[in-house]
């Protein structure tokens, strides 16, 4: 049953900046999914992570291995894309910046430039079809494939970004962290960086990146994906700080994912307190709804009672999260009025019986 907490949340208008595609299929999609392809023996528990449980952040990855199995031809993509913008919009999202890494499926013959068209297609026809959200791309580097894949995507998005009307707008760099030092990235970022598209880096989501962290600072980022170790009471260090909050750099907070694969103890030790305490520009997102099962409604609603965060304060950060984005002028614009319009709705208290 949904109360009055739930409908405030749901009608809260939201902007999502950091979800990746493949770990934002829901349990009906993938049920989906499923079905057209019963002989990889897959089941929903191998995808996602339910309520109460935990993983470590490699069995994380393990399970974006099976979902790619899932979705691995043009038709699954269209699909997906089209069922992930719904739910954000029936989830009271009305911007999105959905990311995902170009991929080459031999067996089905899908190509990485036609990986890219058939996301933005789905966004075309999902704007056909009225659902009401704005939607934009930021095209994923994944670390695992290394600096010349790096290079060969950056090349791509470039081509995107000016083919697209607008649609694709900048890079993210993701992946097991674990995995390459983003240090071989820079020369692949910082030609992004040149030719105009926007870097949202996932940056010190496990301990061991302080160094990278330093150089990839220095490119500067437009937003920092987790910056879970950047500050010094978990083995960061001052002089990262200094280069965030010197710089504004927004950062991208998912709660659920951060304590659902273990890298943030509990949700109350999230470092959503540091940084939001700070004044810094904080944007809550989901980063994979499916595979987190959440959704950013929750994601707000939690931060709002972990860190007693009253209905101004949520506002507030939802509309910074419109800020904080990579969306032109005029459409940040057009999204500020939307957001004007529904205040007195979503804040005013109804009136009394
Ligand atoms: C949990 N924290 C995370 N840290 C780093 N990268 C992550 C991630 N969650 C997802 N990805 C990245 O997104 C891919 C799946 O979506 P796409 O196939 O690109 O749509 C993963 O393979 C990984 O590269
Ligand atoms: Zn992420």
């Amino acid at each position: 049953m949904e109360t009055d907490a739930d409908t405030f949340y749901r009608h809260l208008p939201k902007a999502e900046l950091h979800a990746h595609l493949n770990g934002s299929v829901s349990f009906a999609t993938m049920k989906k999914l499923i079905a057209r392809k019963p002989h990889l023996n897959i089941e929903h528990s191998m995808t996602a992570i339910s309520s109460g449980q935990r993983r470590t952040l490699e069995e994380c990855f393990q399970m974006f291995k099976v979902i790619h199995q899932l979705v691995d031809s043009e038709e699954d993509i269209l699909m997906v894309t089209k069922d992930v913008v719904r739910e954000f919009a029936t989830d009271g999202v009305k911007y999105l910046e959905l990311r995902s890494t170009p991929r080459e499926e031999a067996k089905s013959g899908l190509s990485k430039t036609r990986y890219v068209e058939t996301i933005i297609e789905a966004i075309r026809q999902s704007k056909q079809d009225e659902v009401d959200i704005d939607v934009r791309f930021l095209v994923s580097v994944d670390r695992r494939n290394g600096p010349r894949v790096a290079m060969e995507t950056v090349k791509l998005a470039e081509d995107f970004m000016l083919s697209s009307d607008g649609l694709v707008l900048g890079l993210d760099l993701s992946g097991d962290p674990a995995v390459c030092n983003g240090k071989d990235m820079l020369p692949a970022l910082q030609r992004a960086r040149n030719s105009g598209l926007k870097l949202a880096l996932h940056l010190s989501e496990v301990p061991s990146q302080k160094e990278e962290s330093e150089i990839l600072l220095n490119l500067p980022p437009d937003r920092i994906g987790h910056g879970t170790f950047l500050h010094p009471e978990v083995g960061g260090s001052d002089s990262l700080v200094d280069k965030v909050c010197k710089q504004k750099i927004p950062i991208e907070l998912c709660l659920t994912s951060n304590v659902k694969d273990q890298t943030v103890p509990s949700y109350d030790k999230h470092h959503f307190q540091y940084w939001y305490d700070r004044g810094h520009p904080c944007v809550l997102c989901t980063d994979d709804k499916g595979v987190f099962c959440t959704d950013l409604s929750q994601e707000y609603q939690l931060a709002a009672s972990i860190f007693a965060l009253g209905p101004e304060a949520v506002w507030d950060l939802s509309h910074q999260a419109v800020q904080c984005s990579f969306a032109p002028e005029p459409l940040k614009q057009q999204l500020e009025r939307r957001w004007a319009e529904l205040r007195p709705q979503v804040l005013q208290p109804p009136p009394l019986q």
